[in-house]
C-alpha cells in the first residue's frame, strides 16, 4: 500500500523545484480531471442516494395509506353488484367512511331503499378497528361492498368512478373527535383537507359530475354565543383544529361549487349517538366504564357551569342525511368545466333539545342500573365548547326534517345493543 502511494506523492510534491511549473501544469489539469471526475461520481452517488430515499420513503408513506388490495376483475364485479339498483329512478352512492359510525347506518338505509351502494375506508386505529370490521360483516349481509383504501388514493378513486358512473357521493369520512387533534394534529390535516381535495379532484374530473353531501360538524360554531346556532352565524372562532379543518372544508366546498359547478351539500352533525357508535365518545366511554366499575371523567364550565350538548341520535341523522341527498339536485359540470350554476347548502342536523353532561349520565346510570363515579374536572382548554343547540329550521323547510328521538330514548336503544354486542356477564361488560 505504502508503496503503490509513493510515485503519486513524488508527482504531487516534487523533490525538484525547477520542473515544478511543468509539472504542476500537467499534474493539475490531471489533478483537476480526476476531481472533476471524482465529483461527478459523488454527484452521482448523492442523486442516487437521494432517489433512494424518496423513493424508499414514497413506498413506506404509500404503503401506511393506499392498499393494494383494490383492482381485478373479481373486485370489478364485487363494486359493480354492490352498486345494482334495486328500485326505480334508484341513486348509486359512493360513501366514504362506510365502515364507520354514520357511514354503516347510511349505507344499510341506502341499500334497504334499493340505492346502489359502495363504500370506502381506510380502516385506521383511531379507534378499535375490529368493531370498524363487525360494522363492515354486517354491511356485507346486505351485499354493500366497502372497499379497503384511503381517499387520498386518487388512482383508486378514479377507478371506482370509471366502474360505477356514481350519481351521489355520500362523504362521511374524517378524522373525527375534537380533543384528539391536540394529540395527532396532522391526522386531521391528511383526511380532513388532503383527502377531501383529493376526492373533489376526482369528482370535478367524472363525467358525469355526482351530487356531493358530506360531513360538516357543529364544532364549526366554535366560541359563537347566540343560540339557538343557526346557518347564518358566525364560524370564525374554531375552538379546535378539528372545527377548523371542517370550517375550511366549508370553504374548500364551495370553492369547487363555485369553478368547477359540483352540487354541494354540508350537514353540521351535532353530537350523533347510537348503536355502533364511536368508542372515543363520551356516553360510549362512560357506559363502558360503568359497567367495569371503573370512574369517569365529567367535565365543567367555568363556575361549576354544566356543559351541555345538543345529542343526536343517529336515526335522525340517517334521516337527514338522505333527505338533503334526495333534494341535492344536480351537479352542472363535467370533465373538469362549469356549465351553470350548481346548488350550494350547509344545514344543521341536531335534535334541538341540549341535554347537561350531568344529566346524560344520569340516564345512562338508570339503563345500567350502575351508579357511576365522577371525577369533576374543570374543562380543559383542548379544544371543547360549553354548549351546542341546533336551529333546524333550514333543513326541515328544505327536506322536512324533523328529529323524532330523546335522549333517554336513544340512550335505552345504544344500551340495548352496547350489552349485546359485548356481553355482559357477571357484572362485567367484556
Ligand atoms: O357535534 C360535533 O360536531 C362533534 O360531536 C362530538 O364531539 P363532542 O360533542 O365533544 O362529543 P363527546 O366527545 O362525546 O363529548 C360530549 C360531552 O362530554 C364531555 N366529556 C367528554 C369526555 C370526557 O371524558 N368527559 C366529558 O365530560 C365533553 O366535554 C362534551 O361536553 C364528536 O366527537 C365530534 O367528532 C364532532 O362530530
Amino acid at each position: 500500500m505504502s508503496r503503490k502511494m509513493q510515485p503519486m506523492e513524488d508527482e504531487l510534491f516534487p523533490s525538484t523545484p525547477g520542473k515544478f511549473k511543468d509539472r504542476s501544469n500537467r499534474q493539475f489539469h490531471r489533478c483537476f480531471t480526476s476531481t472533476s471526475t471524482m465529483f461527478l461520481w459523488a454527484l452521482f452517488l448523492i442523486a442516487l442516494t437521494a432517489s433512494y430515499l424518496s423513493f424508499h420513503s414514497f413506498i413506506s408513506t404509500s404503503s401506511k395509506y393506499f392498499s393494494t388490495t383494490w383492482g381485478g376483475i373479481q373486485w370489478e364485479r364485487q363494486v359493480r353488484s354492490s352498486a345494482e339498483l334495486r328500485r326505480p329512478n334508484g341513486v348509486s352512492v359512493l360513501v366514504t367512511g362506510a365502515a364507520g359510525f354514520v357511514g354503516t347506518h347510511v349505507s344499510l338505509a341506502l341499500k334497504k331503499r334499493g340505492d346502489g351502494v359502495v363504500g370506502l375506508d381506510n380502516f385506521n386505529n383511531y379507534y378499535d378497528p375490529l368493531l370498524k370490521r363487525d360494522r363492515v360483516k354486517l354491511l356485507d349481509s346486505y351485499n354493500i361492498f366497502v372497499v379497503e383504501g384511503d381517499l387520498n388514493d386518487q388512482r383508486l378513486l378514479e377507478k371506482l368512478f370509471d366502474v360505477v358512473a356514481f350519481t351521489h357521493v355520500m362523504h362521511l369520512a374524517a378524522q373525527a373527535g375534537v380533543r384528539y387533534a391536540m394529540e395527532n394534529p396532522m391526522s386531521y390535516i391528511h383526511s380532513n383537507i388532503a383527502g377531501l381535495v383529493t376526492l373533489l379532484e376526482t369528482c370535478k374530473n367524472a363525467d358525469p359530475q355526482p351530487s356531493i353531501i358530506w360531513a360538516s360538524s357543529s364544532s364549526v360554531y366554535g366560541l359563537n354565543e347566540k343560540v339557538p346556532f343557526s346557518e347564518s352565524d358566525r364560524t370564525d372562532q374554531p375552538a379546535s383544529l378539528y372545527a377548523a379543518t371542517k370550517k375550511a372544508g366549508e370553504e374548500i366546498t364551495h370553492t369547487y361549487n363555485h369553478i368547477y359547478g359540483l352540487s354541494m351539500t354540508g350537514l353540521r352533525f351535532f353530537t350523533v349517538y347510537g348503536p355502533w357508535g364511536r368508542p372515543d365518545m363520551a356516553y360510549f366511554s362512560f357506559t363502558k366504564n360503568i359497567l367495569q366499575g371503573k370512574p369517569i371523567t365529567v367535565y365543567r364550565g367555568k363556575d361549576r357551569v354544566d356543559l351541555a350538548r345538543d345529542f343526536t341520535y343517529i336515526d335522525d341523522i340517517v334521516k337527514g342525511c338522505l333527505g338533503s341527498l334526495d333534494t341535492s339536485g344536480k351537479s352542472t359540470g363535467s370533465g373538469g368545466k362549469k356549465r351553470g350554476p350548481a346548488p350550494y347548502r350547509i344545514f344543521n342536523l341536531g335534535n334541538t333539545a341540549p341535554v347537561s353532561v350531568p344529566m346524560m349520565v344520569n340516564i345512562l346510570e338508570r339503563q345500567l342500573k350502575v351508579k357511576a363515579k365522577k371525577n369533576w374536572v374543570e374543562m380543559p382548554g383542548n379544544g371543547d365548547v360549553p354548549f351546542t343547540h341546533a336551529n333546524i329550521s333550514s333543513a326541515r323547510k328544505e327536506f322536512g326534517y324533523k328529529p323524532t328521538t330523546d335522549l333517554q330514548t336513544g340512550l335505552r336503544k345504544f344500551v340495548r345493543w352496547y350489552l349485546s354486542y359485548y356481553g355482559y356477564h357477571q357484572g362485567k361488560a367484556l
